[in-house]
C-alpha cells in the first residue's frame, strides 16, 4: 500500500503509517499536473488546503481508496467526484479548531490595537504611538457568522473579554446558543449591530460572497471584520471598497479567495488588499501550531491506515459517521445485508427497478444507512462495471434508476431483528428476509419459502418440483465435479408443489455442471451465488 503526501504534515502522522507497513512518499510542492501524473500509483492521498483535489486528479487516481484532508475544510476536495469513484474522503474535524480559534482572537486584538502595524513602525525606527490609538473589545458587540466548533470557541473567548456576543447560524440548535450564552440573531441584525464581525462558516455555494457590497452597506460604520475561515466568503473587491469608504475600520484575513503558494520565499502575488494599511493578512496560519499539526496528522494517518486495512474511517465525510465500538455489533448485519443483495441479483439476474428495505426490531436508525449501502453494494457488484463500495453504492443505485425505499418498524414478529428486502423487477416482486442471532446473519425468507441458513461463500440455489429423488440426483451431479455439499436446506410451501433447495458447496461449480442440474426432470431453476 502506498500513500502520497503532497503537503507538510507532522512526522508523528507519517510514522503511524510507516509502522503499519504502509509506504509513504512525501512530495511537497508538486504542481497539479505532476500530482495527476503520479497519483495513479497510490492507494491514498494526504493533503492540507493547498492541493486542489479536483475531478481530473481524482480520475487519475485509479487506485485511490482514500483521500485524507489533514484539517477541517474540505472545499479543496471534489467530494462528489471521489464518492462517484468509491473513494472515501476523511478529514480531521477537531484537531486544529483551538489553533484556528486562538489565531482568530489574535487577529481580533491585532486589528483593535494595530499591533502588527505598530511593530512594523518600530522596526523602521518610528515609535510615534499617536498613530496607533486602538479601541477596546470590552462592552462592544461581536457578531459571529457560523456558530460551529470554531465559532463557539471564539464566542467563549470573546465573552471572557467582556463582549456582548451575538451569532448567526441557521443550522445550530437554540440549546447550543443557550449553552454558550450567545444571542441568536438573524443575518440583518448581526450586520447592523456588530462592532466586530468574525466569519466561521465553511465555503459553500451558500456562503460564497456572503459578505458583499449589500451587506457592507448594512454594517455599522467603523466595524472591524475578521476572516479565519475561507477566502471567498467575503467578497474581496467589495471589502476593499468598504474600507476605502470608511465603513470598515480594519480587517484581518487569514484566508484569501486566491491564495499564494505557501512554499515559495518570494513570488509575484498581487492583491489590492495588501496595499491597505488597516488590513492585516496572514498566510493561512489558522492551523499552524505544533499541537494542531500533530493532532491532524495523527488523526488522518490513523484513518488512512484503517481504510487501507479494510476497516472503517471515523471521520469519513462521504460516509455516515460511526463509532468504532459499534462496529462489532453492526458487522454481522452488514454482511447479511450485502449477502441479500448478492443472493437476489445472482438468483434472479434481473434489474430491480425498486428495492424496498424494511428494518424491523432492534436495528437503530444509525445502522440502517450503512445496511442499505451494504445491500445495494451487494446487488450492484454484479450489475455495474464500476468499483462499488459503501461510499458510492447509493449514488450508483440512483444513477441506475433504482428507486430505493428504506423504512423502519418496531414490529419484527418472533425475531429480535429483521431485514426484509423487496425487489421489484419488470415481471415480479420478490422478497428476501434475514435476521441476526448469536452474531450470525441468517436468511429466513427465501423468495417466499421459509428457510434458515447462513449465507456462505458458494451457494447453489435450486427451485424444483417437490417430488422424491431430487436431492439424490443433485448430490450425484455435484459430486461428479468433485464438489462437496456442506449443508443443504430444503423448503416447500405445499406438498407436491414447488420447493427450493439452498446448498452450501465447497467450491464453484462449472457451467457444465449447472447445465446438467438444469436438465434433471423436475428441476425448474438452478443458479449459483458467490458471496
Ligand atoms: N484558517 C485556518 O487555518 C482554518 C480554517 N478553518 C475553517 O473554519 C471554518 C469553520 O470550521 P469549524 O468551526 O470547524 O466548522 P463547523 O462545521 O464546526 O462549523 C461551521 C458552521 O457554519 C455554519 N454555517 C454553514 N453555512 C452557514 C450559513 N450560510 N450561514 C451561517 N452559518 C452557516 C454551520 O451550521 C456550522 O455550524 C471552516 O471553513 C474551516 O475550513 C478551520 C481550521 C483552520
Ligand atoms: O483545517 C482547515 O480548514 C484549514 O484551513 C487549515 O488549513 P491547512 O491545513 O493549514 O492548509
Amino acid at each position: 500500500m502506498k500513500v502520497l503526501v503532497t503537503e507538510r504534515i507532522a512526522k508523528e502522522g507519517i510514522e503511524i503509517l510507516k509502522d503499519e507497513g504502509i509506504e509513504v512518499d512525501e512530495k511537497v510542492g508538486l504542481s497539479h499536473q505532476e500530482i495527476c501524473n503520479i497519483i495513479g500509483d497510490y492507494d491514498a492521498l494526504i493533503v492540507r488546503s493547498a492541493t486542489k483535489v479536483n475531478e481530473e486528479m481524482i480520475k487519475c487516481g485509479r487506485n485511490l481508496k482514500v483521500i485524507a484532508r489533514a484539517g477541517v475544510g474540505i472545499d479543496n476536495v471534489d467530494v462528489e467526484a471521489a464518492t462517484k469513484q468509491g473513494i472515501i474522503v476523511v478529514n480531521a474535524p477537531d484537531g486544529n479548531i483551538m489553533a484556528a480559534a486562538e489565531l482568530t482572537i489574535g487577529l481580533i486584538f491585532s486589528i483593535f490595537r494595530y499591533i502588527p502595524q505598530a511593530y512594523m513602525s518600530c522596526k523602521q525606527g518610528d515609535f510615534r504611538r499617536n498613530k496607533f490609538k486602538g479601541v477596546e473589545l470590552y462592552e462592544k458587540t461581536a457578531g459571529i457568522i457560523g456558530f460551529g466548533k470554531i465559532g463557539a470557541l471564539v464566542a467563549e473567548r470573546l465573552k471572557a473579554c467582556g463582549m456582548r456576543v451575538i451569532a448567526y447560524d441557521p443550522y445550530v440548535s437554540d440549546e447550543k446558543f443557550r449553552k454558550y450564552g450567545v444571542e441568536k440573531v438573524d443575518f440583518e441584525t448581526l450586520l447592523k449591530e456588530s462592532d466586530l464581525i468574525t466569519i466561521h462558516t465553511p465555503k459553500t455555494a451558500e456562503t460564497y460572497n456572503l459578505i458583499s457590497e449589500k451587506e457592507f452597506r448594512k454594517m455599522k460604520k467603523g466595524v472591524r471584520i475578521v476572516n479565519c475561515a475561507r477566502g471567498g466568503v467575503i467578497n474581496e473587491k467589495d471589502l476593499y471598497n468598504a474600507i476605502k469608504e470608511g465603513i470598515v475600520a480594519a480587517a484581518a484575513l487569514d484566508v484569501l479567495e486566491k491564495e499564494p503558494n505557501f512554499e515559495l520565499e518570494k513570488q509575484d502575488y498581487h492583491n489590492p488588499l495588501l496595499e491597505l494599511d488597516n488590513v492585516v493578512i496572514t498566510p493561512h496560519l489558522g492551523a499552524s501550531t505544533q499541537e494542531a499539526q500533530v493532532n491532524v496528522a495523527v488523526s488522518v494517518a490513523k484513518e488512512v491506515a484503517a481504510v487501507l486495512k479494510g476497516g472503517i474511517a471515523k471521520n469519513a465525510v462521504n460516509l455516515p459517521a460511526f463509532e468504532k465500538e459499534k462496529l462489532d455489533e453492526i458487522l454481522p448485519y452488514l454482511e447479511l445485508a450485502e449477502a441479500m443483495g448478492k443472493i437476489f441479483i445472482q438468483a434472479e439476474r434481473a434489474f430491480a427497478k425498486k428495492i424496498e428495505i424494511v428494518y424491523s426490531g432492534q436495528i437503530d436508525e444509525k445502522m440502517t444507512t450503512w445496511l442499505t449501502r451494504a445491500l445495494l453494494k451487494g446487488y450492484l457488484e454484479f450489475s455495474v462495471q464500476d468499483t462499488v463500495n459503501y461510499v458510492n453504492s447509493q449514488v450508483l443505485a440512483q444513477e441506475q434508476g433504482i428507486e430505493v425505499i428504506e423504512s423502519r418498524t418496531q414490529e419484527s414478529g418472533k425475531f429480535k431483528n429483521m431485514i426484509t428486502a423487496r425487489f421489484t423487477t419488470d415481471e415480479k416482486v420478490l422478497e428476501l428476509a434475514g435476521t441476526v442471532y448469536n452474531n450470525e446473519g441468517r436468511i429466513i425468507d427465501f423468495f417466499g419459502y421459509k428457510v434458515d441458513f447462513k449465507p456462505e461463500k458458494y451457494m447453489l440455489l435450486i427451485q424444483n418440483i417437490d417430488k422424491p429423488g431430487m436431492i439424490g440426483r443433485i448430490g450425484t451431479i455435484v459430486g461428479e465435479y468433485g464438489i462437496n455439499i456442506a449443508t443443504m436446506q430444503v423448503s416447500r410451501n405445499k406438498k407436491g408443489e414447488k420447493a427450493v433447495m439452498v446448498c452450501e458447496i465447497d467450491g464453484a461449480l462449472p457451467d457444465e455442471a449447472l447445465e446438467k442440474l438444469k436438465a434433471i426432470d423436475g428441476i425448474l431453476r438452478v443458479t449459483m451465488a458467490k458471496l
